[in-house]
């Protein structure tokens, strides 16, 4: 059980949205612009992006030339029509009344909205971001202090150990193996499985968990989940009796 904190108040909600396959568009094209489409192709979005291409950055350029999730329009946005079918709407426009514009049609339309010139009009901020395969840190300063956040997240990537992404694909894997062996949501065996997890989050370490291979994990269930006991020796005594 978690000890109750006291509530921390006027921040914003950091949540992981599960864009895949929503339709986000971009108006811009533009260094900022840029690094809104990476960062959405990343959570595998559908992207429309509009831009005149005579100033369009090098990296979009590449981007629409290879990549069949994004459909480029060589134009300024246009209007209301722009914004059909659209999930998450973002500008990055060196125009800030255009702007203003877009994102009071956006907000009529209940489409959330991020003007990267305007941020008492946003409804969501980007902020600095590790990615490290399935594991995702995400730094913000509420808008405070944008080159802070990413000094933090520089800080926080040098203390993260180097093969933490394994540790965090092994720890789905093991959840994965253990729900075969019991499925099911809630009641008293949906109990048992997060208390055993949450046993084997503990007191192996992140570097051990990154070691286990498939025997190991299987011998762990075997050992640990079947005998309803969780095996203090490490990652490496369980290799060393696999051998
Ligand atoms: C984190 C990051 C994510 C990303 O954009 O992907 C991000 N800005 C980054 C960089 C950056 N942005 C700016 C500088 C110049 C130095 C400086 O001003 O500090 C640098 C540094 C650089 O370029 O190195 C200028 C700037 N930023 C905003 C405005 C408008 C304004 O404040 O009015 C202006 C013009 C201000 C002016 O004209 O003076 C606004 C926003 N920028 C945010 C996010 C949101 C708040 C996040 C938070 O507070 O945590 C928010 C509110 C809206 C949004 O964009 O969602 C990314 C770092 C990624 C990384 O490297 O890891
Ligand atoms: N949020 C942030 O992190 C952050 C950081 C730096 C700058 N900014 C702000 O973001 C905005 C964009 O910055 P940038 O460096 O990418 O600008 P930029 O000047 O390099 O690019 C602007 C782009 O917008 C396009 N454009 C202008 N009007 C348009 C319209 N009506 N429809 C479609 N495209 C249009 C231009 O053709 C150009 O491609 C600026 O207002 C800047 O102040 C935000």
């Amino acid at each position: 059980m978690t000890t109750p904190t006291k509530p921390v108040t006027s921040g914003s909600l950091l949540i992981a949205w599960q864009l895949r396959d929503k339709n986000v568009l971009i108006v811009g094209g533009g260094e900022v612009a840029a690094g809104r489409l990476e960062i959405v192709l990343g959570a595998d979005a559908r992207v429309t992006l509009i831009a005149p291409s005579e100033d369009l950055h090098k990296t979009i350029r590449e981007i629409v030339d290879t990549n069949d999730r994004v459909t480029y329009h060589d134009r300024l946005f246009e209007g209301p029509e722009d914004l059909v079918g659209v999930d998450m709407a973002l500008t990055a426009i060196d125009d800030v009344e255009e702007s203003r514009r877009i994102c009071e049609m956006a907000r009529t339309r209940h489409i959330p909205i991020n003007c990267a010139d305007i941020p008492p009009s946003c409804d969501f901020y980007f902020g600095s971001q590790i990615r490290r395969g399935p594991l995702q840190i995400l730094v913000s300063t509420d808008g405070n202090g944008p080159k802070i956040a990413h000094l933090i997240r520089r800080r926080i990537e040098n203390v993260l150990p180097d093969d933490v992404e394994q540790t965090v694909l092994n720890v789905g894997r093991l959840r994965a193996k253990l729900r075969k062996r019991a499925p099911g949501v809630g009641g008293m065996l949906g109990k048992r499985r997060m208390g055993w997890m949450i046993k084997v989050s503990t007191q192996w370490s992140l570097e051990e968990l990154a070691a286990l291979d498939d025997l190991m994990m299987e011998k762990l269930l075997d050992e640990g989940w079947e005998k309803n006991a969780v095996p203090n020796d490490q990652a490496q005594a369980l290799a060393a009796s696999n051998a």
